[in-house]
C-alpha cells in the first residue's frame, strides 16, 4: 500500500496488505504471533465468498446470494444498512456490532459481486487521506 525510501535511500519499507499467510511457515507472519491482523480477516473473508461464488456450493448461504444475483445482494446490504441504523439506536453494543458485521459480509459480496475488491477501497481511503 506504500513504498518509502529511508535517510540515505539505502533501504525501502514496503507496506502492504497480505492475501494470506506470508511466512514459508504458513503463518501469517515470521515472528510467532499467528493472530490475523484486522485487514487480513477481510482479506480472507474476500477469497472465501470468491470461492463460494465459483463453486456454487448448494449448502453456501455466500453461493446462494450469488445465484441470486446482484439485485437481491444489492438488496441484502440496504437491509443490512437499516439493522445497522436500528441497532445504533440501543445501548447495545454487542448487537450493533454483529450487525456492522452483517452490513460488511454484505458490502463484501457485493464487491467480489462487481468484481472488486476491498483493494479498491483501501485505495480511495488513502486518496482521501489528509
Ligand atoms: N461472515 C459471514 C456472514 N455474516 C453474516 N452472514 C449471514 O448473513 C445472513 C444475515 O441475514 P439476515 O440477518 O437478514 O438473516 P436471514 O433471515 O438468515 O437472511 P435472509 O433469509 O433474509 O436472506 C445470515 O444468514 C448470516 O448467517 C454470513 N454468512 C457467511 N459469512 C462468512 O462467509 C464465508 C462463507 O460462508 P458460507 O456461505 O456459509 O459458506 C464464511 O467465512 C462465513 O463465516
Amino acid at each position: 500500500m506504500s513504498v518509502a525510501a529511508d535517510c540515505d535511500r539505502d533501504t525501502l519499507l514496503i507496506q502492504v496488505l497480505p492475501r494470506g499467510p506470508v511466512c514459508h511457515l504458513g503463518t501469517t507472519t515470521c515472528f510467532g504471533d499467528d493472530s490475523r491482523s484486522n485487514f487480513s480477516a477481510i482479506s480472507q473473508l474476500e477469497q472465501t465468498i470468491e470461492q463460494r461464488r465459483k463453486a456454487g456450493a448448494d449448502n453456501s448461504y455466500t453461493a446462494k446470494l450469488f445465484i441470486e444475483g446482484r439485485d437481491r445482494i444489492t438488496q441484502k446490504v440496504g437491509e443490512e444498512a437499516v439493522e445497522v441504523l436500528i441497532a445504533s439506536k440501543n445501548p447495545d453494543d454487542r448487537q450493533f456490532i454483529g450487525e456492522c458485521t452483517d452490513l460488511i459480509f454484505h458490502l463484501t459480496v457485493l464487491l467480489v459481486e462487481h468484481g472488486l475488491s476491498w483493494d479498491s477501497i483501501y485505495s480511495e481511503l488513502n486518496k482521501r487521506s489528509k
